[in-house]
């Protein structure tokens, strides 16, 4: 049976931990990790599993399975220290996948040790879908993201570049670039897009889109890819996590979905 570790007990860790508390994830929750620790005891304490509370070190020894749902800065570590030990392990920070040298070095570390890195698709749809059309040629992908201010808010793009998200009274394009620079620019935003990047035609050729959008109460993601294959548009209209405004429900049900699928033999879709 798998004794799954939870590193991040925020809004998508939360979520997952409750899934494998109900019995819906068909696996042990043996511990949880947060650098709050004090919020960690406590939600620890409302679940039936009664999971351990244990620094990186000590929960990677006591899981045969780590998720990661913290932060891009937590990916080396969490990775490294998982995979170093055996461990298979699935990132929600999808983001610090774009540092090649990283990458690399986790897809080693698996190699090695047999174990695999899962990356969800998180908040969108289609990737099973790239990930067929990529076996040919791609020619563009392009990925709109549309959040209100809230999901944006306190962005490093809109802060070094002094944007008064309270003065947008309009769906406003803030920022058309690549992956590469998105996923520094947007950290908690546009893990999407490195999910996307990875799946089709890399990070410096997916053309990303951030809109600021104070009409609309759902985060938004539009896929739009051509390529041999023909033409992919992909639109998902997501309910915001009601514990952080930036993440969406549906990333949370996708991470919860790929363990399920870990957990069990029948594995369906690309
Ligand atoms: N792949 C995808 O589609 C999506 C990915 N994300 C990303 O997933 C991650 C988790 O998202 P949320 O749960 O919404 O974030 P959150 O901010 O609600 O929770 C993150 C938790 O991790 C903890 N944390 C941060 N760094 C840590 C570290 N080094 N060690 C231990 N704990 C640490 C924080 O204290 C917090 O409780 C974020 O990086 C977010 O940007 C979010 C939405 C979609
Ligand atoms: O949850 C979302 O809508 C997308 C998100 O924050 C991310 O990819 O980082």
């Amino acid at each position: 049976m798998f004794r799954i570790g939870i590193v991040g007990t925020g809004a998508i860790g939360k979520e997952i931990a409750r899934a494998i508390d109900s019995g819906i994830v068909p696996a042990k929750l043996e511990a949880i990790w947060d650098r709050d620790e004090e919020e960690a005891k406590s939600f620890a304490a409302t679940l039936k599993s009664k999971p351990k509370v244990l620094p990186l070190k000590e929960l990677v020894e006591e899981s045969n399975f780590v998720v990661e749902a913290a932060s891009q800065a937590a990916v080396k570590e969490v990775g490294i220290a998982a995979l170093g030990a055996g461990r298979s392990v699935m990132i929600m920070s999808v983001g610090a996948l774009a540092d090649k040298e990283l990458l690399e070095r986790l897809r080693s570390l698996a190699k090695n040790c047999h174990c695999s890195i899962y990356v969800p698709s998180g908040a969108v749809c289609g990737l099973d879908g790239v990930k067929s059309a990529s076996i040919a040629r791609i020619d563009t992908v392009t990925i709109t993201t549309r959040k209100p201010r809230e999901g944006l808010r306190g962005a490093p793009f809109i802060v070094k570049n002094n944007i008064d998200i309270d003065k947008i009274t309009e769906p406003t394009t803030i920022y058309t670039g690549p992956a590469s620079v998105a996923i520094k620019e947007f950290p908690a935003n546009v893990n999407v897009a490195a999910s996307l990047s990875l799946v089709g035609i890399g990070f410096d050729r997916t053309i990303v889109n951030v809109v600021v959008d104070p009409t609309i109460k759902r985060n938004i993601h539009e896929i739009e890819v051509k390529g041999e294959f023909g033409e992919l548009k992909t639109h998902v209209e997501n309910v915001p996590s009601g514990f952080n405004p930036k993440t969406s429900y549906l990333a949370a049900l996708s991470a919860i979905a790929t363990l399920k699928q870990v957990c069990e033999p029948l594995k369906i879709g690309t």
